[in-house]
């Protein structure tokens, strides 16, 4: 209702539906019905999806013993507006429809964000996504309670910092955040680093400006299953210590993924590896090691270094050798496999190998070595 009401369009829809009774029967009835999927999310709340391909539909058992009280246990006013569909009028004990007007997060009480702590964060992250302003009170109300958030599942606490980290410009939402004491006991030392998180969004748009295709790999994952977007991991990349071995125990905590992990920890590196350009060009073998660590996290990192200062013709060389498929630097296409060049020069396996290769690679980027015959040769006199 509330996303409907301020005509906020969204590519996954979630429908909440609230019924009195039998509503775990009645989403399986539903599911089996139309051939979807059935999920049982909580037997005892009875609570029940029903997923569809691009819907996702909830069946919630009302809490207390009618809608109204159902709704007067929720977060905000403006999450607990309902509509009848047989009389098709709204119900809104809560007032919602008038926050919705004057574009407020309002809490229902302090108990009700007290009943549920992680209602703090996502009453910042709401009020990031809808542009919505938070009510006074309300915001007294989660400094308040802030310290009750770390008795949430980290879990539920690392979903809504990626929904922040995703919101284009939520940055200062999440400078606020950690302000009150929100987001602080996870990223201890993000203080240092907010002036620069705040040019992020900027950065983004300036460099998209003249890359779209850098901008489009910003706004999606790293994999498709993956949530956070590139433009997110390097925000987040902000808000973790700068030191990697501090980042990696932050990330840990909050039970990132290992691959969330290791591509802030490629950020970080790859943030201190530029640091050369300051005062001369990176040779080629440092250009080649540059674009190993980062991979597809290429766009990132430029976008963390422009909010830091750098300015984006600094990149232009680099970022055109990404751009490249066919560039050596960037995109290296081995000459010849481990197996080759073991059978070439009689070599048993052994780390050796990899040595070799690499060697190759960087001959061959280095212009000294074009062919597989002059790979072998230059490989059999660094033997
Ligand atoms: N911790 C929570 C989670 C949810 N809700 C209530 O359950 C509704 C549906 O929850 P959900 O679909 O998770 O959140 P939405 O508010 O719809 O927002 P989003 O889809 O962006 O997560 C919310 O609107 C709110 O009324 C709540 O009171 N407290």
């Amino acid at each position: 209702m509330r996303d409907g009401l301020v005509g906020r369009t969204v590519t996954d829809l979630d429908l909440d539906f609230v019924l009195l009774q039998d509503a775990v029967q009645t989403a399986r009835t539903l599911a089996k019905y139309y051939g979807a999927g059935f999920v049982l999310l909580d037997a005892e709340r009875q609570i029940a999806r029903v997923v569809f391909k691009n819907i996702t539909v909830d069946f919630a058992q009302a809490e207390g013993n009618s809608l109204e009280q159902d709704l007067r246990r929720r977060d905000f006013t403006v999450n607990a507006i309902a509509f009848d569909p047989f009389t098709k009028t709204f119900i809104d004990p809560n007032k919602g429809q008038e926050d919705l007007q004057r574009r407020l997060i309002k809490m229902i009480s302090p108990d009700n964000l007290q009943d549920d702590p992680l209602r703090l964060l996502r009453g910042y992250r709401q009020a990031a996504q809808l542009g919505f302003e938070i009510e006074a009170e309300t915001k007294a109300a989660i400094q308040v309670f802030s310290p009750l958030l770390s008795q949430v599942a980290v879990e539920r606490i690392r979903t809504e910092l990626v929904y922040l980290f995703n919101t284009p410009n939520a940055t200062d939402r999440i400078q606020q955040a950690w302000e009150i004491g929100l987001i602080s006991p996870w990223f201890k030392s993000a203080n240092q680093q907010f002036q620069q998180l705040l040019q992020m969004d900027l950065s983004a748009k300036k460099l998209g400006k003249i890359y779209p295709q850098l901008s489009q790999e910003l706004s999606q994952g790293l994999r498709k299953n993956l949530k956070i977007s590139l433009l997110g991991i390097a925000k987040l990349s902000f808000l973790c210590n700068q030191n990697p071995t501090l980042a990696e125990a932050e990330l840990l905590k909050l039970k990132f993924s290992k691959i969330e992990l290791k591509s802030v920890l490629a950020i970080l590196k790859g943030r201190s590896q530029i640091n050369l350009l300051k005062t001369r060009d990176l040779s080629l073998r440092e250009q080649y090691f540059l674009f190993q660590g980062l991979g597809l996290l290429f766009p990132a990192l430029i976008v963390k270094a422009m909010a830091a200062g750098f300015s984006l013709e600094t990149f232009s060389p680099l970022i055109n050798r990404y751009l490249n498929s066919d560039d050596p630097v960037a995109h290296p296409q081995l000459l010849l496999t481990g197996n080759e060049l073991m059978e070439a020069l009689n070599l048993r396996p052994s780390p050796k190998i990899g040595e070799l290769l690499l060697e190759i690679q960087l001959g061959q980027i280095e212009g000294k070595v074009t062919t597989i015959e002059e790979a072998i040769a230059f490989a059999q006199q660094l033997l």
